[in-house]
């Protein structure tokens, strides 16, 4: 960044989750990604550098080596001057959502990661200006544990994400429980994508946003401010799926602009992107692929059906290698939990092994090649432990993960571009 051109001015709210904040600069395709504390968390400005190069590490050499080199963008650190975080931080402040100001952006390190804003990046097959749709869908984890070590048999039955809905309309986060299950989006069929995708476009939570032009249109910055009315984003659509349609509009329009929305996403999922490290990575034996909460499968229940129809992923798609990467999560963490206390232990009795264990990185090549390693045999050593302790913090960072989906009108038939994996 060249310090001496930055303007506040320049830039505006882009959007936040629980650790970091992001804003994007008006003309320019980049955002500006700061970390974010709870008042008084007083971190030095060498901890927050490394913190923000250990992310851009872990991205470059762990992520991309699993997901793919054009799957992925790292970033990179850049120094800020302190004066222009600090009118930034006080510019956007009105437009953060209330239940996110529980923590302040980071004004005294004045370090943030650059990254390309994915929510308008265009790639050279589309013709320049033409206006751009992003969809970002954070999918959460795909599979019902496997492991052995899983006491709960709730937990053999219904995903993760369906539990944790009745818990969150209990607590409040969100006012209803939505039908999206992750066992639908991830079972690459057709259909129960079709679904799951719709049911994500009823009740997005913090699930699904779309951008037009690098502007939020659709899903929530709140859990109180939601923004979900299709005949609205269907009028924001059909100039991208519908062009030549002169006005039509109601019902019926709002209803196929939906559908063909839901049709392009599933396609871009399900096709290829470039090829990552997931052919390495063979996790154990897939766990059930039918979520007894999913809306789709009681129904199908209901009509004496048993089990869905499973397609199955095709291997190159994204979702595919974010699935197998979430599946590093080899033992739940019923199973990790005692590994976790034996490096603890072990740590406590030698602290100066913490580095050249690489407990906290560096996230490099040697790190990645640890993970490789998927035995589940313990034979009761630390180096055991750690590489599961190590695989699970991978795997949740696929199980956290957002993807993001351009699309915008191609001179030929080719409307949509590769997903994006965005990491933190
Ligand atoms: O644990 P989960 O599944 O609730 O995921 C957390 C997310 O909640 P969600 O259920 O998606 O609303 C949570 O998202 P929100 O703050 O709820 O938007 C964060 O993404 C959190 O990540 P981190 O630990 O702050 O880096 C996520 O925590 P991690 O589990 O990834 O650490
Ligand atoms: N490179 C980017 N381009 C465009 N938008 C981005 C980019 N990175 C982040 N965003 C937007 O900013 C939002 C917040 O970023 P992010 O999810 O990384 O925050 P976080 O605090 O790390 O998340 P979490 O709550 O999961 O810990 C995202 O949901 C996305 O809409």
């Amino acid at each position: 960044m060249e310090e001496e051109k930055m303007d506040e001015n320049e830039w505006g709210y882009h959007g936040e989750g629980n650790k970091s904040l992001v804003v994007a600069h008006a003309q320019r395709c980049v955002v500006l990604r700061f970390l974010k504390f709870p008042p008084n968390r007083k971190k030095t400005s060498e901890e927050i550098f490394q913190h923000l190069q250990d992310i851009v590490d872990f991205g470059k050499n762990v992520m991309k080596e699993f997901l793919g080199e054009n799957c992925v963008h790292c970033g990179e650190v850049v120094q800020l001057p302190l004066e222009f975080v600090k009118q930034l931080c006080l510019k956007i402040q009105s437009e953060r959502p209330e239940s996110r100001c529980d923590k302040e952006l980071d004004t005294l390190s004045g370090y943030a990661m650059c990254l390309p804003n994915l929510t308008r990046l265009q790639t050279y097959r589309i013709a320049e200006h033409r206006p751009i749709l992003c969809v970002e869908i954070k999918p959460k984890c795909g599979f019902i544990p496997f492991s052995s070590s899983v006491t709960h048999e709730m937990k053999h039955k219904v995903c993760r994400y369906c539990m944790h809905q009745h818990l969150k309309v209990a607590t409040g986060k969100w006012k209803q429980i939505s039908k999206y299950c992750p066992l639908d989006l991830f079972s690459g069929n057709k259909q129960r994508m079709h679904f799951a995708l719709k049911s994500l476009l009823q009740e997005s939570q913090n699930n699904l946003k779309i951008f037009k032009n690098g502007e939020l249109i659709y899903g929530c910055g709140d859990a109180r401010s939601p923004v979900a009315d299709w005949r609205e984003l269907a009028y924001h659509l059909k100039p991208f799926f519908f062009p030549s349609n002169g006005l039509a509009g109601g019902a019926h329009c709002t209803r196929a602009v939906i559908r063909e929305l839901v049709h392009v996403i599933t396609r871009v999922l399900l096709s290829s992107s470039d090829k990552g490290q997931v052919g390495a990575l063979r996790p154990g034996p897939w766990g059930l692929h039918v979520c007894e909460a999913s809306p789709f499968s009681r129904s199908l229940h209901h009509q004496g059906k048993n089990t869905p129809e499973r397609s199955g992923l095709p291997k190159g798609c994204l979702l595919y290698k974010t699935l197998q990467v979430q599946m590093l999560d080899l033992l739940d963490i019923e199973g990790l939990y005692p590994l976790y206390n034996r490096v603890e232990r072990y740590l406590e009795e030698f602290p100066k092994e913490r580095k050249m264990l690489q407990i906290d990185g560096p996230y490099d090549e040697a790190f990645h090649q640890k993970l490789l390693d998927l035995s589940t045999e313990d034979d009761g050593t630390v180096a055991f432990a750690l590489t599961k302790v190590q695989q699970y913090r991978v795997a949740m960072t696929a199980k956290d993960c957002s993807i993001m989906i351009a699309l915008s009108p191609c001179l030929q038939d080719a409307r949509f571009c590769n997903p994006w994996l965005r990491i933190k």
